[in-house]
């Protein structure tokens, strides 16, 4: 998948996981988050990855994406997997971390500077937070993205009542859930479409507490599709203790 690369986002400091390291260098059994999103990519086989860390302590996290890291990682959590896709081992990626920004949105947009000489066809776009994202996945976004669908993202349907409430509190809606969709990561884009947004992003606001909390938001504010496939539960977000937990036990279902 030489034509495809990926940025994975890592700059956050995880306030509400609270774990008192940036969240992407919490461990997963015994292995930093961050290994684990950068192997299923990997495996997936991306093989030009851009991570974006907070640019105090960039080595910790080039630390984090050492060869054998990587391929610890990829043991750990997919011990088995199958992928149709032309398969590259967990250590044969070409992984560069930068310094990240204020926002997801600023660190996203280090993260494609930082893919301008390689001129991939396709960029994904990947939380760390989501460690594991299985790399069937990964390949099932990437190769949906065509002329025609250059904005593709995968969505889970949502469990819950939906309401939406008013600043009092009070309910103003019931929301039809069954139109409704989370949206996980990663993203996937021609690296063109992604460019544009970014630049259309960049110019919209300079206040980091409006910047878009996903890049497919940027592309639906700039007036272009974006099409929504399956995701998988196993892409869930750690954004808390419990969700950490939840990983946990994910992980030790298969050993
Ligand atoms: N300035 C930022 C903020 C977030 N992220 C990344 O964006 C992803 C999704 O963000 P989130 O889960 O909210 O992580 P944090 O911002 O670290 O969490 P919190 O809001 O609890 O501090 C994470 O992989 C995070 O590292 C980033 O690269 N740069
Ligand atoms: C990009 C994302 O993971 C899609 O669900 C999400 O929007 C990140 O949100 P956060 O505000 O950074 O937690």
């Amino acid at each position: 998948m030489s034509s495809c690369a990926a940025v994975v986002t890592a700059a956050g400091s995880g306030t509400r996981l609270g774990a008192g390291i940036p969240k992407a260098l919490v461990p997963l059994a015994g292995r930093p988050m961050l290994s684990y999103a950068v192997a299923g990519m990997a495996l997936a086989g991306v093989t030009t990855i851009v991570v974006t860390a907070p640019g105090d302590s960039l080595w910790e996290f080039e630390a984090a994406v050492r060869p054998e890291e990587l391929a610890a990682a990829a043991a750990t959590a997919w011990p088995r997997t199958h992928i149709a896709w032309p398969r590259t081992t967990a250590t044969a990626a070409d992984v560069q971390v930068v310094a990240g920004g204020a926002s997801r949105q600023a660190s996203v947009s280090a993260g494609i500077a930082a893919l301008a000489e390689v001129q991939p066809r396709v960029i994904l776009v990947h939380d760390a937070a989501r460690p594991l994202t299985p790399p069937e996945l990964i390949t099932r976004l990437a190769k949906s993205v065509t002329e025609r669908t250059p904005a593709v993202i995968p969505g889970v349907p949502v469990a819950d009542t939906l309401k939406r409430v008013d600043a009092s509190g009070r309910v103003a809606e019931t929301v039809d859930r069954s139109v409704v969709r989370a949206i996980q990561t990663p993203q996937a884009f021609t690296a063109e479409l992604l460019s544009r947004a970014h630049a259309f992003g960049a110019a919209r606001t300079h206040d980091e507490t409006l910047a878009a909390t996903d890049d497919a938001g940027l592309v639906e504010a700039m007036g272009k599709p974006v099409l929504v496939i399956k995701g998988k539960c196993t892409a869930a977000k750690i954004t808390t203790a419990a969700d950490l937990r939840l990983a946990e036990a994910q992980l030790a279902a298969l050993r």
